[in-house]
């Protein structure tokens, strides 16, 4: 992220929430399953509302603003209490936003170019996206290494599956790596909340090989 670095856990579940009432028990699953965070997406309306719930009333809970895309929203989510933010691309105004007020963010690239961008701008946390389709762990390996000596770090996200997290970890620079298969739209609308801590533990496992 930009700004200073914050402590996240292995794993960010990223979360398309509909109903923001479900924000608090989707945050309060994934802590039982030892996964004190949620990537709150602004790919629905009630984005702000739900990362407003969870800091109010899942106080344990991380939560970080996804699919930030405009300045509007990235107002929006810091207004709504949101501790950190992600995108899928790197838009100057959007870092602008979020470093003017001291809120960490990661923006998003894919290439060594948007690398050396997002460093121009300030940036030290970057989101690597769409991981998988642009070739996994090796790729983000190999991309990255002109960059190692800068202490650069990485949240890979992306057609990420649990069996990928390991191999995600093993690059330098690797910090988190997101995906939305610990609760996804479904699992989230059909209130699976046991299903959700369940995927939860085991992405923990799977990444911390405990
Ligand atoms: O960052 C957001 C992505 O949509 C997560 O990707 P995924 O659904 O492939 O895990
Ligand atoms: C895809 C992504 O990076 C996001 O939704 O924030």
């Amino acid at each position: 992220m930009s700004d200073a670095p914050l402590k996240l856990p292995p794993v960010i579940p990223v979360a398309v929430v509909e109903n923001a009432a479900d924000a608090v028990p989707l945050a309060k699953a994934l802590i039982a399953g030892g996964l004190p965070v949620v990537e709150v997406t602004f790919r629905t309306p009630a984005a702000a509302d739900a990362i407003r719930a969870i800091r109010a009333e899942a106080p344990d809970a991380l939560v970080l603003a996804g699919t930030v895309l405009t300045t509007d929203q990235a107002v929006q989510a810091i207004e709504a209490g949101a501790q950190g933010a992600v995108s899928p691309g790197t838009n100057p105004e959007v870092v602008t936003v979020f470093q003017e007020r001291s809120v960490p963010f990661m923006p998003g690239v894919a290439t060594p170019t948007e690398i050396e961008r997002a460093i121009g701008l300030g940036c030290k946390r970057l989101k690597f996206f769409p991981a998988g389709v642009l070739g996994g762990p090796a790729a983000l390996k190999g991309i990255s290494a002109p960059f190692a000596h800068l202490g650069i770090e990485y949240c890979p996200t992306g057609g990420v599956a649990e069996s990928d997290l390991a191999a995600y970890h093993a690059v330098p620079g690797v910090v988190a790596v997101g995906g939305s298969w610990i609760a996804t739209r479904d699992d989230i609308t059909s209130h699976r909340w046991d299903d959700i801590t369940r995927k939860a533990a085991s992405a923990v496992s799977a990444a911390t090989g405990r």
